[in-house]
């Protein structure tokens, strides 16, 4: 379980402040208008953020202090933060050991993993002769190989076309199925979140809500969601 105790994140001027959990394989979306501290969020948890108040408890393990390396968290970003020089191979296998000094059993996990993606056959490319779908895939195998309980994910997929997109939210949710991962996604897009997550977080004025039922929120949002839906 994911728990925020009476947290305020500072961001500049802006603060968000949280106080709620989220239970152990939950999906939850992570919606709300532009600049209402989404990434702030995130940020915060993932340890990139200090709290200005509060904890953050992961199974009851306060984590507040600890670095992002530390924490029980892996993260996709939008651009993958794939290396340009690296292979695919490589690009994942820095999920195992930041050295890449894989031992055989390790290189066996890569390719499964790349396997698992959709990516076999593919493993000696370089990420410039992969297509934007094959990108997201090998960012996706990267964090398989982390194997941490919590997934962060800022808008992963914005950048892909509305199939791809539907095809990689799949990807990721079945993912989080077979290893159990909890998942939190932020996403501008109120189909992915019904897609993906059963539940999800409204970030707006200041304040990171409760997870509640997506499909409730959504067919009867509250005037800051309404407004940025633009079913006003
Ligand atoms: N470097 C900064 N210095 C000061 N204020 C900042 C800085 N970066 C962001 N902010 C402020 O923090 C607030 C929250 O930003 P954040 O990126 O978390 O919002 P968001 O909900 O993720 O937005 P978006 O949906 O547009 O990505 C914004 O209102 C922004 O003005």
């Amino acid at each position: 379980m994911l728990r925020l105790e009476d947290a305020v994140i500072r961001n500049g001027e802006f603060t968000v402040r949280a106080d709620w959990a989220v239970d152990g394989g939950a999906r939850v979306a992570v919606i709300g208008p532009s600049g209402a501290g989404k990434t702030t969020l995130i940020e915060a948890i993932a340890g990139f953020r200090p709290l200005e108040r509060g904890r953050i408890l992961w199974d009851g393990r306060d984590i507040t202090g600890d670095a992002p390396g530390k924490r029980p968290v892996a993260m996709l970003f939008q651009d993958g933060n794939l290396f340009p020089h690296l292979t695919v191979a490589e690009n994942a296998g820095l999920g195992l050991r930041p050295d890449l000094r894989l031992n055989a059993e390790q290189k066996a996990r890569v390719r499964a993993a790349l396997t698992r993606v959709g990516l076999a056959g593919l493993e000696d490319r370089k990420p410039g002769a992969l297509s934007g779908g094959q990108q997201s895939r090998a960012a996706l195998a990267r964090v398989l190989l982390q194997d941490r309980p919590l997934l962060l994910l800022d808008e992963p997929f914005a950048a892909l076309g509305p199939a791809l997109k539907v095809e990689m939210l799949d990807l990721v949710a079945a993912l989080a199925e077979e290893t159990g991962a909890t998942l939190l996604m932020i996403s501008h897009d109120p189909d992915d979140a019904r897609r993906i997550a059963d539940q999800a977080i409204l970030v707006a004025v200041g304040t990171a809500h409760p997870p509640q039922p997506t499909a409730a929120l959504l067919d009867n949002p509250p005037p800051a969601l309404r407004d940025y839906l633009g079913e006003t």
